[in-house]
């Protein structure tokens, strides 16, 4: 059986990982749940082949966090995108006062190191920063992701500048056995759906109290407008199943 029909084989027992893989093979947006001993944060999911400047728009205004894409390792490799941190560590060796302010081990509370690439803008857009101009950066980092996948020697800086307005997350090169973020919890589940692992990730923020949106409020939102809810341990569970099945 061939790669791209690997899925059509593949029914797991958690209902709402079908719902949720048949939801991104459609274009449509989904709700991740990291754990409650990390983040503790629900980010709308999308692909980022499939946004448009409504999904921008609705990421923006009913989540509120950073619009970021999540990009699979194996393409991240041959994009070259590198990690934000390594960055400034290679430029503090030219100026001290960035040595100072590089993520170091134990910073982070939730996990051992951030999944920070660089921010980009397509050549295409004008500032970057209006809903069309961000989807239009979007939908094509989810291009040439697929494209790099498929073996084009594609050149990333033909495409893109950087500083610019979208967030690149670039996923970690062991996936689920070595972090357990939302970047790869979308990649994982893209690979799964059998669709471009590129994927926006948006946090959910309470406009109340000025926290993250909580577990309960973000399952309530999630029913009211018809998206599936996974917590990271049901996608870490799926994806075993995947890496061992065979069809
Ligand atoms: O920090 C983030 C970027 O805004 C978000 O938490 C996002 O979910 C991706 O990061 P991670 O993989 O660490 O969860
Ligand atoms: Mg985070
Ligand atoms: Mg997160």
């Amino acid at each position: 059986m061939s790669e791209s029909t690997t899925y059509e084989c593949m029914k797991y027992r958690n209902e709402g990982i079908n719902r949720a893989l048949e939801a991104l093979r459609n274009g449509k947006m989904i709700q991740i749940y990291d754990s409650d001993t990390r983040e503790g944060e629900t980010d709308l999911v999308i692909p980022a082949k499939a946004v448009t400047y409504k999904d921008v728009k609705w990421m923006r205004k009913d989540a509120g966090g950073l619009i970021c894409v999540a990009v699979d390792p194996v393409a991240s490799k041959q994009l070259r995108l590198p990690l934000m941190a390594d960055i400034v560590r290679e430029a503090s060796k030219t100026s001290e006062s960035l040595g100072d302010v590089v993520e170091k081990d134990g910073d982070l509370k939730y996990d051992s190191h951030s999944s920070f690439s660089i921010w980009v803008n397509h050549r295409d857009t004008r500032t970057g920063i209006p809903d069309l101009e961000r989807a239009l950066t979007i939908r094509k980092i989810g291009e040439i992701t697929e494209k790099s996948l498929s073996g084009d020697g594609v050149r990333f800086g033909n495409e893109f500048r950087t500083p610019g307005h979208v967030a690149l997350l670039r996923a970690a090169e062991r996936l689920l056995d070595e972090r357990m973020g939302q970047t790869e919890l979308s990649v994982a589940l893209a690979r799964m759906a059998g669709i471009t692992p590129a994927m926006v990730v948006c946090e959910m923020l309470d406009d109340e109290n000025g926290k993250a949106l909580s577990k309960e409020n973000s399952k309530e939102y999630g029913k009211e407008h018809g998206l599936v809810f996974l917590e990271g341990q049901e996608i870490v569970e799926a994806y075993l199943q995947w890496t061992g099945a065979r069809c």
